[in-house]
């Protein structure tokens, strides 16, 4: 009897599953999936918590691998029920060079797919962003997501081997925070070297969408999980990842969870005008270019993370809700709370 539940159960594969989002869903899968047999971590760089979770009734299957690599993509995904494809690069601070980011969202998720086809795999969960459908320009880091997200909706209905078609579909949160997001981390950092203070640079008008990691790896199990019921309705869809997160501007935004552990928003309003904002930024660029042979300068201000700081973003939507019942697992208070404790125990400011 044992037998044949335990062969009723399922294979998933995780591809970036040791990022700061990847984590998040392979830790959530293991606490709320129960069909999992085996779940797959595919990364380029295997995080040592992985060994932790092999103690548990799933079988936990870690590989090291690069999804550029067509023929290492394809032994992972060999015999998997569903795909979650988190892999990515989205450099916003110009560390990596546009060719690099395109071959790894761009060419990786075409592995991805020709892997899911080649291999008989017929459920494929890809993890976009709001930022596809912002103001891209070619060479912008999302441009590559927006072309990435293209080619797994196209896919969508492809015959895989066996015959049945591939069902896709790709989830746009907007920027995550939570356990283990590196920019709050980043903030912090400055603001512990300025004596406990950030200085405002964005008008605290430009409302932004925040989204807690939490809720963003539940929406990837549920869909996950209803892909092959309800593959007619979701087969081929995009849902942006939404949750109960207020709407603040990006530095107040995180001052709810910096504030508490001892850091203070100096000013009201910018303390520079944005002409200088704009020229300091560009001199970050230049003096990027300059240090590139000697070492990486990668500050938080540039030309692009200016703009993204000073551009709105909304989500107005309740299709996750309506396709596949999504409702947030974990509510804006405890997002919070959740996000305070990691920024007081990692950083060891617990007050
Ligand atoms: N962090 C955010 O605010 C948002 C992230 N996203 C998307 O979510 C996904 C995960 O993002 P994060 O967790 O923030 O990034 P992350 O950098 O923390 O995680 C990405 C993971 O992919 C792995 N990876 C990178 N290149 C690889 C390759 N060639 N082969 C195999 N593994 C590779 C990395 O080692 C890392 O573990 C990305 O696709 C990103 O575009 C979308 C919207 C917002
Ligand atoms: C120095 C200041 C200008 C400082 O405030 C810069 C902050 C900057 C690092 C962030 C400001 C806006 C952020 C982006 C925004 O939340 C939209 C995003 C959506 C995504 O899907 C991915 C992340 C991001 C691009 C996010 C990245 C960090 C900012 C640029």
């Amino acid at each position: 009897m044992a037998d044949s539940a335990q062969a009723q159960k399922l294979v998933y594969l995780v591809t970036g599953g040791c990022g700061f989002l990847g984590e998040h869903v392979v830790r959530m899968l293991l606490q709320q999936e129960p069909q999992l047999r085996e779940l797959r971590i595919f990364d380029l760089h295997l995080g040592p918590w992985l060994e932790e979770l092999k103690t548990g009734p799933v079988q936990v299957t870690a590989i090291q691998g690069d999804v550029t690599q067509a023929h290492e993509v394809a032994a992972a995904v060999a015999g998997a029920h569903v795909v979650i494809h988190t892999a990515g690069l989205v450099d916003v601070f110009g560390k990596t060079s546009p060719e690099t980011i395109h071959e790894v969202n761009v060419q990786g998720t075409r592995n991805v797919i020709e892997a899911c086809v080649q291999t008989g795999t017929r459920f494929l969960v890809y993890t976009s962003s709001m930022e596809v459908v912002g103001p891209n320009i070619k060479g912008q880091p999302f441009y590559s997501k927006a072309l990435a997200e293209q080619l797994v909706l196209e896919a969508n209905g492809r015959k895989v081997l066996g015959g049945l078609p591939l069902v896709t579909c790709a989830l746009r949160p907007t920027g995550i925070y939570g356990e283990g997001h590196q920019i709050m981390r980043d903030f912090y950092h400055q603001g512990l070297r300025l004596g406990g203070r950030l200085f405002r640079a964005i008008p605290a008008s430009v409302e932004h969408g925040r989204v807690y990691v939490g809720n963003v790896a539940w929406m990837h199990v549920l869909v996950a999980r209803e892909l092959e019921h309800r593959a007619a309705l979701m087969g081929g869809q995009v849902y942006f990842c939404y949750d109960n997160s207020p709407y603040k501007s990006y530095e107040d935004f995180n001052m709810e969870f910096l504030g508490p552990c001892g850091l203070r928003l100096v000013g009201t309003r910018p303390l520079l005008p944005y002409w200088l904002l704009l020229f300091l930024a560009a001199l970050n660029v230049l003096l990027q270019w300059l240090l590139r042979p000697l070492l990486l300068y990668a500050p938080l201000l540039n030309p692009y993370t200016l703009a993204m700081a000073n551009t709105t973003f909304t989500v107005s939507t309740d299709k996750a809700r309506r396709h596949f019942g999504y409702e947030p697992l974990f509510s804006w208070e405890e997002s919070r709370t959740r996000t305070i404790r990691w920024v007081q125990a990692v950083e060891g400011s617990a007050q």
